[in-house]
């Protein structure tokens, strides 16, 4: 089976204007960076600015949308739909991120039929699953993220098209990041689940990538371990630092 390929994600959440954007992605446009055989760079601008960013971005790099209804479009106000993006040629969709799940309720099942719909729509998927500090410091963390996992496992049959993003909670936005051996005992958790309870191909397949306080200087250690399969970055995803990020996908090819 080929190796997975390095998945990079910038989420820049609700963060920016448009000369921000223009900013950012010129840095982007600028880079030099390994190929696209070697690394898939996603960003994921606020809604309102993903034409912008789509418009500017270089070719090799692909867009984000950060959330999206959870069914066909209709009488939802505020809500943008999977068919909306589909309609601008936006690829991807972060779904489930726990800042929406804690802070706008969205439950196991609620993130589950957004990913199902959203698949269904031809769109591609970052799935967000995490636990809480209470959580870990409980001994549940497995538990967690099996049963986050389990939800949206329950209402796809296709995982091609998903990335699942391992994002603790407590790591996120706190400089306080997972150690390389915390990250990979879950990634490796949840690899093992997948191959117990969907099928050894789709663990072997399926990128899990991590997200929490992942910066420029703590990037190579983590994309170093053998389940890690890129990132999933918020607050340096804004800034040039996160083109560093990018490039730790060449600790993965020269390990391989
Ligand atoms: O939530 C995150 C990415 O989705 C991570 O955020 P930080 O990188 O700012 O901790």
């Amino acid at each position: 089976m080929a190796p997975r390929k390095f998945f990079v994600g910038g989420n820049w959440k609700c963060n920016g204007t448009s000369d921000d954007v223009k900013k950012i992605v010129t840095v982007l446009n600028e880079a030099e960076v390994p190929s696209e055989d070697a690394v898939e760079v996603v960003v994921s601008p606020p809604f309102v600015f993903l034409q912008q960013a789509k418009g500017l971005l270089r070719l090799d790099f692909a867009v984000a949308a950060q959330n999206c209804w959870v069914r066909k479009g209709g009488a939802f106000t505020g809500e943008i739909s999977a068919e909306m993006l589909v309609n601008l040629q936006v690829p991807w969709v972060i779904l489930g991120h726990s800042e929406r799940r804690a802070l706008l309720s969205e439950s196991n099942d609620f993130v589950a039929d957004k990913v199902a719909y959203t698949l269904a729509q031809g769109l591609k998927v970052i799935a967000c699953i995490g636990e809480t500090l209470e959580q870990r410091e409980a001994g549940t963390t497995m538990e967690v993220v099996a049963a986050q996992t389990k939800a949206i496992a329950e209402k796809i049959s296709d995982w091609t098209n998903v990335v699942l993003a391992y994002e603790p909670v407590w790591a996120i936005g706190t400089g306080k990041v997972a150690s390389p051996a915390q990250a990979q005992e879950v990634h490796d958790g949840l690899r093992k689940w997948l191959h117990a309870n969907v099928s050894p191909a789709v663990a072997e397949s399926t990128r899990i990538i991590y997200g929490g306080s992942v910066n420029g200087a703590n990037c190579k250690e983590l994309a170093a371990q053998p389940d890690l399969d890129g990132f999933l970055v918020g607050g340096a995803s804004l800034k040039p630092e996160f083109v560093e990020i990018i490039m730790s996908a060449t600790v993965k090819s020269s390990s391989t």
